[in-house]
């Protein structure tokens, strides 16, 4: 440990600097088996109990409600495509239950007032929607989208205009992988607003299906979603393991996050 000759020196840490409060543990009284500093120890590293930030909290019974809303709408939409693609209504929706344990999300993202704007600022990088959908509510600009295809260079990239009475569809990666790229997810990021609407505060309300965790990346069977091909390995990992190798592959830039799928149905 440093003692306090090494302390002297450096100046002083300032008196009036707000610091956190940090419990000090004894090595030697652990060494010896001290109850009183392994107790400490536990509650230094004892994670305290998961709560909603105060205004989830509060809003608990409108967002629980907003959440079945969102659901109900996608298993429209969800339903809509299963015929599309040839499938048994209600293949897709039974992927992704509003009751079965999952890690959908509501996302609410705030991007305050800029007085001079920075129009190239970037607030939520380039990424596709790692589950099976998502519905998004805006109403100032500022989301844009990279058309398929398209080099991922600033002036490529699309505004997205937020129109009364819509939400936006995005089909997630899950979506992707299930109907071996039939579907496709597209990358998306928020920048600042275009215009005046740089100068006001931007709010947007993002609900973020995921697979329930059981749920496996198999692909599906049936109607135009694309048989393995030749020498094709099939992907079985459990969504979760599947979402947490992406991510991490992502993380590590082995994988890159771009627009994905839409491959040309082959026909039954
Ligand atoms: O705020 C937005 O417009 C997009 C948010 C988004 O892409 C997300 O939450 O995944
Ligand atoms: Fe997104």
């Amino acid at each position: 440990m440093p003692t306090p000759r090494y302390f002297a020196q450096a100046p002083a840490f300032p008196a009036e600097t707000p610091v956190a409060r940090l419990p000090t543990i004894s090595l030697q009284g652990l060494q010896s088996g001290s109850s009183t500093e392994g107790h400490k120890l536990f509650e230094a590293c004892n994670r305290p109990p998961r709560t909603n930030a105060g205004p989830i909290e509060s809003k608990r019974t409108q967002l629980q409600e907003f959440i079945r809303h969102c659901s109900a709408a996608l298993a429209v939409i969800l339903g809509a495509l299963d015929g599309q693609i040839g499938l048994e209504q209600g293949t897709l929706a039974a992927l992704s239950p509003l009751d079965d344990e999952s890690e959908t999300s509501v996302r609410l993202l705030c991007s305050p007032p800029q007085s001079a704007p920075e129009y190239d600022r970037i607030s939520l990088g380039g990424h596709t929607d790692i589950g099976t959908m998502t519905i998004l509510f805006h109403v100032v600009g500022g989301l844009q989208i990279l058309p398929d295809g398209k080099e991922n260079v600033m002036e490529n990239w699309e505004y997205v205009r937020p129109e009364p009475g819509c939400a936006l569809v995005n089909v997630g990666d899950t979506l992707v992988e299930w109907t071996g790229e039939l579907l496709r997810s597209s990358l998306h990021r928020v920048m600042t607003a275009p215009g005046d609407q740089a100068l006001v505060q931007r709010q947007s309300v993002a609900y973020l299906v995921r697979p329930a965790q059981k749920a496996s990346m198999r692909r599906i069977r049936g109607g135009k979603i694309p048989p393995l091909s030749e020498g094709e390995e099939e992907e079985i990992r459990p969504v979760n393991e599947w979402a947490g190798w992406r991510s991490r592959q992502i993380m590590l830039g082995h994988l890159k996050p771009q627009s994905r799928g839409g491959n040309v149905a082959v026909s039954e």
